[in-house]
């Protein structure tokens, strides 16, 4: 899965019109990680979710998982179940690839509904850089015409604030790349 993130990444960086290796430098100390989601079976299927609504805060997910089913995306303000394929991967763009493409890569909103009658598991790699990597909009990127539409944030420190929130119950919404979004 490592392997194939790496690849992805030096695809998109070549489909920006970037050398290949332009992002390996920031992950010479990376903090990817590998999850493991587990969603038992839940009667009340329709009033919970297994995966709240969010968007992933890495540069790219490498996600498997079972036949079950539950992934949704949202597309044109509607959510869209996902077709569960064991023999497939999903690739979702994150946030920071967002911000180093300078919204050239949009990351995707998803969530994970439960099944009333059967458990599901899906893994999930998370291909993040080095804490202490400044993310900010590529330079070969930006332009007088288009400029920098995200000031930059430091990822480890982005990364601890979002793990101390993520799990208070609160109403506003935790930290977010739209925080350092510089407005039109
Ligand atoms: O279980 C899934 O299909 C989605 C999990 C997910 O979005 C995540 O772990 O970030
Ligand atoms: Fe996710």
């Amino acid at each position: 899965m490592e392997k194939l993130a790496f690849k992805l990444m030096e695809i998109i960086c070549l489909s920006l019109g970037l050398p290949g290796g332009r992002l390996k430098g920031y992950f010479e100390e990376q903090t990817s990680f590998l999850r493991i989601n587990h969603y038992p079976p839940c009667p009340f299927s329709d009033l919970t979710l297994g995966c709240g609504r969010h968007k992933d805060f890495d540069f790219l997910t490498v996600l498997a998982q079972d036949d079950v089913g539950g992934l949704e995306v949202k597309r044109n303000g509607k959510w869209v179940p996902v077709k569960p394929d064991p023999t497939a991967l999903i690739i979702n763009v994150g946030d920071i690839c967002q911000v180093w493409s300078n919204e050239r890569y949009k990351s995707a909103e998803h969530r994970a509904v439960v099944n009333g009658e059967k458990e599901r598991y899906s893994i999930a790699l998370f291909l993040v850089p080095s804490h202490h990597v400044m993310v900010k909009p590529l330079e070969e990127l930006v332009s007088e015409k288009d400029p920098p539409k995200y000031l930059p944030y430091n990822w480890g420190k982005f990364y601890a604030t979002r793990n101390r929130s993520d799990y208070k119950k609160q109403n506003v919404d935790n930290i977010q790349i739209h925080d350092f979004r510089v407005p039109n």
